[in-house]
């Protein structure tokens, strides 16, 4: 498929003319071709009307209707073929078998949500019948369902151009619930972005669904995603991306005469505890794991493990020397985007002029442009609680060491964190009491804890948590990965003694949909 530079409106494709977005290649500091024109105003108003227009339509498809839209869209990303991973390569430096897996993921998740909607418990059904002879006062009859919020507005992620992007996990929360989207493209993979929304422009022509359940707008600026959440017909908005933006973006949704749920992930150094029974048994090992997880993908996930804490002592000696020299031999793979690479630069050296931190190891240096060489530091508790730059997060393959000087001192840092995507425990038996302990800071602070595993993969599924207090995201009652993310995008209506022919179908007499229904209190297929 040829590249337009167009954005989609709709069904139509359309050249924005509010100045011009080149894909840069990192591992080259090339500029892509096409050209892409940049959107504004008039593009934003037209795509929120049109997902506006297509709102109630959307919402009352049926449920399997819904759920072969979302295949349709998985389809047709496949159909793409070599195509989108060679552009999304070129687009990001990412590794070729990165993005085959990331593109399994995304197509994972579309299938995953048509699941969901078929099966129908999202919908919440809850019936209380009435009971006219109640005394003192009779109970009218009632009737919950939830339904969805209206447009979503969906900012793609630079650091998963597949799965966190156009037709990510926000995206295909937001369809499964019912909502249209309007996408405001990331500047740094505008290719791939072209090419799978035009996977989904086609999916919504192929499904008979009206052109506005989707359309994709590029900005280079912040006018177009500012303009975008501002706009009164966007409902709630999904983002990944830098604290800055999603407070930005938090605010803009708040100054609304109609404030609306943003839901944000932004920044997460994502602790790890390394507990002293485990240090003895397995330091050396830890180390090497450690350094694995800070590596992979240039370090560019937001549950990058950034911070160890450990109590001092030789074990942790012997898991220092491991991951020094682990971390010595590592290669500086390419990052996703020169401003990213120059944030990482920055974040590193202020790291290492900090007078309360020393440098213990840095990672093989590049010979190209944009690579990330990684870096491990160390600190003592006392300066980590007393210097909250420290606790700001440097996005790449680099983390701080906090070495303590006892549990109890372990734990008081653990208190002074602030909000994380994830907390990770290396514990044997022998830590369980240290461990349980540490688990009610740890609930307070985190979305996910994990024992003797490390923090990066996140596994798309039922129970999967990726949200957390913030600054992980903007609002700790949700998901932004895996089948529990649809909640985000639905509200609760009551429907008190309306008619049974205008009831939806999910709340009707003898349960035509089949669901899962809360009948008088009881849960059951009835
Ligand atoms: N924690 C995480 O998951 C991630 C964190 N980052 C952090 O973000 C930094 C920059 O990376 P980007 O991916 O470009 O994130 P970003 O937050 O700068 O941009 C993400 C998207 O939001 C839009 N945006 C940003 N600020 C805005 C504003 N004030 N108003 C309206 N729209 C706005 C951008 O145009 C872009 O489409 C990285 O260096 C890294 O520190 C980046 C990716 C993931
Ligand atoms: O590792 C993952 O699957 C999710 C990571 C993520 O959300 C991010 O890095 O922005």
């Amino acid at each position: 498929m040829t590249l337009t530079g167009m954005m989609l409106i709709g069904v139509e494709s359309h050249r924005g003319r509010n100045g011009e977005i080149r894909a840069i290649d990192p591992s080259t500091g090339a500029a892509l071709d096409p050209a892409f024109g940049g959107g504004g105003a008039a593009e934003v108003d037209r795509a929120c009307q049109l997902a506006w227009d297509a709102f109630d339509r959307f919402r009352e498809t049926a449920p399997e209707d819904r759920a072969v839209f979302l295949e349709a869209v998985a389809r047709n990303i496949l159909d793409l073929g070599d195509e989108l991973i060679v552009r999304a390569v070129a687009e990001s430096g990412l590794p070729r078998a990165r993005l085959e897996g990331e593109r399994g993921r995304t197509v994972g998740q579309l299938r995953l949500f048509a699941a969901v909607v078929r099966e129908g418990s999202w919908i919440g059904a809850r019936i209380d019948p009435a009971l006219p002879e109640r005394a003192p006062l009779p109970r009218p009859d009632l009737r919950q369902r939830r339904i969805p919020l209206g447009p979503v507005a969906v900012f793609g992620a630079s650091n998963f151009p597949l799965a966190f992007s156009v037709a990510g996990g926000d995206t295909a929360s937001a369809f499964a619930a019912g909502c249209p989207v309007v996408v405001k493209a990331h500047s740094a993979h505008p290719g791939t972005s072209e090419l799978v929304g035009r996977a989904v422009q086609a999916a919504v022509a192929e499904c008979g669904l009206p052109e506005g359940v989707f359309s994709l707008i590029f900005g280079a600026g912040t006018s177009v995603g500012t303009a975008l959440v501002a706009d009164p017909r966007i409902k709630a908005v999904g983002f990944t991306g830098s604290r800055r933006g999603g407070v930005a973006l938090m605010e803009v949704a708040a100054k609304r005469p109609e404030p609306i749920p943003v839901y944000a992930e932004m920044s997460s150094i994502n602790p790890a505890f390394l507990l002293p029974a485990a240090l003895a048994a397995r330091a050396e090992a830890l180390g090497r794991g450690f350094v694995a997880s800070l590596t992979l993908g240039a370090g560019q996930f937001c549950t990058n493990p950034g911070i160890l804490l450990a109590v001092d002592g030789p074990d942790l000696d012997r898991f220092v020397a491991a991951a020094v020299e682990a971390l010595g031999g590592s290669a500086a793979p390419t990052m996703l985007t020169p401003g990213i690479h120059a944030a990482f630069d920055a974040g590193v050296a202020a790291l290492a002029d900090n007078a309360l931190v020393a440098t213990l190891a840095r990672g093989l240096d590049g010979d190209g442009p944009n690579q990330c060489r990684a870096a491990l530091f160390a600190t003592t508790a006392d300066a980590f609680l007393d210097d909250p730059s420290l606790r700001e997060e440097v996005f790449g393959s680099a983390s701080l060491l906090i070495r303590c000087p006892d549990l109890e001192s372990l734990r008081a840092v653990a208190e002074r964190l602030d909000g994380q995507l994830t907390a990770t425990l290396q514990m044997d038996a022998a830590d369980a009491g240290a461990a349980a302990a540490l688990l009610p800071t740890l609930e307070r602070k985190a979305g996910r804890i994990l024992a003797n595993g490390w923090p990066t993969g996140v596994e798309v599924c039922h129970a999967m948590v990726h949200g957390g207090p913030f600054p992980a995201t903007s609002d700790s009652r949700t998901t932004s990965v895996g089948t529990a993310a649809i909640e985000r995008f639905l509200r609760p209506v009551c429907y008190q003694d309306i008619p049974a022919g205008l009831l939806p179908e999910s709340l009707r007499d003898g349960n035509p949909l089949g669901l899962w229904r809360r009948v008088d209190g009881a849960l059951g297929r009835h």
